[in-house]
């Protein structure tokens, strides 16, 4: 393997079931080191492909490497460097969550300590409570230790913040970096939008088995809106959309929505020009912001190809 081996790779991969085809020629590509957010709605694909990497599911077609290793025929290979946290993921029920630690570091052959683990992702006051008393956020967080166990090199976590509290959700976020910090590659499926937008650098968008969208967060946003928008709210408030607005070199777009004008520029210098041309036109304004799209408004046009 050399550095540019990458760490994922699906190589033009199909797979079917009866006749549902789940994926369908899917290729792409996750450098070491990186935080890949693999998107789509429900049905698109994403377990499948997750099946696909951990060996749980054979393609129809093509090739899924990890590591630059065929998962089928290197499966323990591969296993020793990865950790999973699966969607289903559901523990033992009369295993303590210490029990849980313990089986996994002998699975992996590892000596870490249980307590450490249960600590990092906050459960070390359950750690003796059995797992059936455990709510939906301590499993997903008992799964996501299991899957830190013996500092893999790839983790691949199915929604790993689903059913999580606001606190569950920030302290999986920073264990996600930590742990990308000391050099993993991190696999973060989601329909989560807004979760896998602060997790992960770059972003894929499937939808029907198929790859529709694969940039950096920010490329996204971009080529959906062409950047943040100018909102400016006017002291006498906007009837229609100002002829000086209109008239800037550099503007896309802009609407009226409610008592706001929405300006959509293609630089953050003709924000400013739209700002100087309303003052010369005598237009009072009050108050302006400059507002993103999310990757929610990103997905939705990506996922309903009508808007694209
Ligand atoms: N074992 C199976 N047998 C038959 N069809 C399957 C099987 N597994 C998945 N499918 C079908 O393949 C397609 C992709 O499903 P998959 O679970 O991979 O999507 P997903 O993106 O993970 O969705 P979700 O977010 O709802 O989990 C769906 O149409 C699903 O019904």
């Amino acid at each position: 393997m050399t550095n540019d081996t990458p760490a994922i790779e699906f190589e033009s991969v199909t797979q079917t079931f009866g006749h549902i085809t789940a994926l369908s020629d899917l290729s792409l590509e996750v450098h070491p080191g990186e935080r890949y957010g693999f998107l789509g709605p429900n049905g698109a694909g994403k377990t499948t492909a997750i099946g696909l990497l951990l060996n749980f599911l054979r393609p129809t077609d093509g090739t899924v490497r990890v590591f630059g290793r065929n998962v089928q025929s290197n499966e323990l290979a591969v296993k020793s460097r990865t950790g999973a946290l699966p969607q289903g993921f559901t523990p033992y029920s009369n295993l303590t969550g210490y029990e849980h630690l313990e089986f996994a570091c002998s699975v992996r052959g590892v000596d870490t300590d249980p307590e450490d683990v249960l600590e990092r992702v906050g459960l070390l006051d359950a750690a003796e409570q059995k797992a059936n008393g455990y709510s939906q956020g301590m499993v997903r967080r008992l799964g996501f230790a299991m899957a830190l166990v013996g500092e893999p090199d790839l983790l691949i976590l199915d929604e790993p913040i689903a059913g999580l509290d606001p606190s569950g959700a920030a302290r999986i976020r920073e264990l996600i970096r930590e742990q990308n910090e000391r050099g993993a590659t991190v696999f973060v499926s989601s329909h989560q939008l807004a979760q896998v937008e602060t997790i992960c650098d770059r972003v894929g968008i499937i939808s029907e088995g198929t790859m529709v969208a694969e940039a950096s967060v920010s490329e996204l946003q971009a080529r959906i809106d062409g950047g943040p928008r100018l909102v400016i709210t006017l002291a006498d408030g906007p009837v229609s959309v100002p002829d000086a607005v209109m008239a800037v070199e550099g503007v896309e777009d802009a609407w009226v929505d409610e008592s706001r004008v929405i300006v959509s520029c293609e630089s953050a210098s003709v924000r400013t020009d739209v700002l100087v041309a309303l003052e010369e036109a005598g237009i009072d304004v009050i108050d302006f912001e400059t507002e993103r799209a999310s990757l929610e408004d990103v997905f939705a046009a990506y996922a309903d190809t009508e808007n694209v």
